[in-house]
């Protein structure tokens, strides 16, 4: 029996993004609705501009719903909420460049409450890097290695934390064939673990691996 909706790990009702242009304002989301358990990996696709990465900003609390609730077990969470509850690969990355490859993933490890053991924050950190292939880069800058390789270093980030949401924004633009199954065996692993996962994404490879596939337009999802 399919899970009800009121145990969803993420649930999001009535959301509403309105964004004001000097020509007028254009309402991005208009009403979307959203479930997510636990152990599922959701695709979300939608033509450029469609609102995936509005949405996913709402989702972790980067940005701020006109209206609508956004959940997390079933409980709202005032600002953004911490890193172990939604963690997220932004399009624009957003990794500190004052902060190594490793040390940008040790962080959201090093910034809990309930503090790892610094051994076992460095076997994490190291077991994610190489799984994505770039433990070679461990000590260097974000600045000192490519576009892709950032990407991976910032997927590995919002993986460390064993997150209960897991968002990420086009996470295989910019890499090569060959790294692409990395990225999908680390976002599909990290469904099931336990994570509840939502891709935005374009990409065939990532809806092979999704349990649903869901359409942005018009400010709703529906099947895709
Ligand atoms: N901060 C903002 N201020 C004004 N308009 C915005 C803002 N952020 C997004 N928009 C507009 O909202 C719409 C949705 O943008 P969004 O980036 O969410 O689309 P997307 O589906 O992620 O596109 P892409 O696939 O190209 O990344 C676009 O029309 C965009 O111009």
């Amino acid at each position: 029996m399919p899970a009800a909706d009121g145990d969803a790990a993420l649930r999001v009702s009535g959301l509403r993004r309105r964004f004001h242009h000097p020509g007028g304002a254009v309402e991005v989301l208009r009403g979307l609705e959203l479930s997510v358990h636990a152990g599922e990996l959701v695709a979300v696709s939608g033509r450029s501009g469609s609102g995936k990465s509005s949405l996913l900003a709402l989702l972790c609390g980067f940005d701020h719903p006109d209206a609508g609730t956004v959940l997390f077990d079933g409980r709202p969470v005032a600002g953004e909420p911490p890193w172990h509850l939604c963690a997220v690969l932004p399009q624009a990355l957003g990794l500190a460049g004052e902060l190594t490859v490793a040390e940008n993933v040790a962080l959201p490890l090093r910034l809990r409450r309930d503090q790892l053991a610094p051994a076992e924050v460095d076997e994490r950190v190291a077991t994610l890097l190489t799984d994505l292939g770039v433990a070679g880069l461990a000590s260097r800058y974000p600045q000192e290695v490519s576009f892709g390789q950032q990407q991976r270093v910032a997927l590995a980030r919002a993986a460390a934390g064993r997150p209960r949401v897991l968002l990420a924004d086009e996470p295989t633009a910019h890499l090569d064939a060959g790294t692409v199954p990395a990225v999908l065996a680390l976002l599909r692993r990290c469904a099931d673990e336990g994570a509840a996962v939502v891709v935005a994404t374009h990409d065939p490879r990532v809806h092979a691996i999704a349990d649903r596939a869901l359409r942005l337009a018009d400010g709703v999802l529906t099947a895709a």
